[in-house]
């Protein structure tokens, strides 16, 4: 589904991501799991064009990103930021109808749409005329991603979308949009710092460290089988269980 070949970015003489590749399957949840710095968030900011890489290439589905306008590429990519990411003078009910207007869809199909959206997130329709600043955390989080699951994107990129939240409401939270099926199906790729959140939901972990790929594999690999120190001491930090 997304495949990354030799992707470098380069901030004047400082190589913030070196040399990496990987590719996601349909479906799949990638975990890019690293130090702060390591170089997270601009590899994920190069899949939907948000920073351009220096050299190297990603596919979508097997097109580059380079050779997609705009829109089709928000159809096609979603993207989730810590507390929603929303801006502060759109409604919850603009909030979720971005892209879907971006793409010129009818008012009709978007009220429905939202409707379903706000009943799958367990979101008051009460809220739809709310600002951000007049949500919860909780509720922020979860426009963020009604907004990004809006016209069903097979891609959907996530950079500490749960980091604003207290332990507890992110553990809910997070639970609770992972079982959600509109999610189950679509590929994920998910920038966090936080090992328990990062053996808890991902399918695969790329651990990264100074803007490489130290190991990538499914996180009872790395726990078992760490391919350094850094690794057995980045997931040794404090003790976790797979499914607790
Ligand atoms: N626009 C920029 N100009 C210069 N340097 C940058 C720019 N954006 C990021 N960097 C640098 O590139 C490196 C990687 O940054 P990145 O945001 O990808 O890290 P990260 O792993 O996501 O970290 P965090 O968890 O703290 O967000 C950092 O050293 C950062 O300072």
């Amino acid at each position: 589904m997304i495949e990354i070949q030799n992707l470098t970015k380069q901030f004047d003489s400082y190589t913030a991501v070196n040399d990496v590749s990987l590719t996601v399957g349909k479906g799949e949840t990638l975990v890019l799991l690293g130090t702060s710095g390591c170089g997270k968030t601009t590899t994920l900011k190069m899949i939907n064009r948000l920073i351009e890489p220096t050299s190297g290439s990603i596919t979508v589905d097997g097109i580059d990103v380079r050779q997609q306008a705009g829109p089709e590429l928000r159809r096609r990519v979603g993207y989730v930021i810590q507390d929603g990411g929303l801006f502060p003078h759109y409604t919850v009910a603009d909030a979720i109808a971005t892209v879907p207007k971006l793409l010129n869809w009818e008012p009709a199909r978007i009220q429905e749409r939202t409707h379903e959206l706000m009943e799958k997130l367990q979101l008051p329709v009460a809220l739809l005329t709310r600002y951000p600043a007049e949500l919860s955390g909780g509720q922020r989080q979860r426009v963020g991603l009604a907004r990004a699951l809006a016209v069903n994107p097979p891609v959907v990129l996530m950079d500490e979308p749960f980091g604003a939240l207290d332990p507890f409401t992110r553990k809910h939270v997070r639970r609770e949009l992972f079982g959600l099926n509109e999610l189950r199906e679509t590929t994920v790729v998910l920038v966090t710092h936080d090992v328990s959140e990062a053996l808890e939901l991902a399918d695969r972990i790329a651990l990264m460290d100074k803007g490489q790929i130290v190991q990538i594999g499914p996180p009872d690999e790395l726990l078992t089988n760490p391919a350094t120190d850094f690794v057995r001491d980045f997931l040794d930090d404090k003790p976790h269980r797979l499914h607790d």
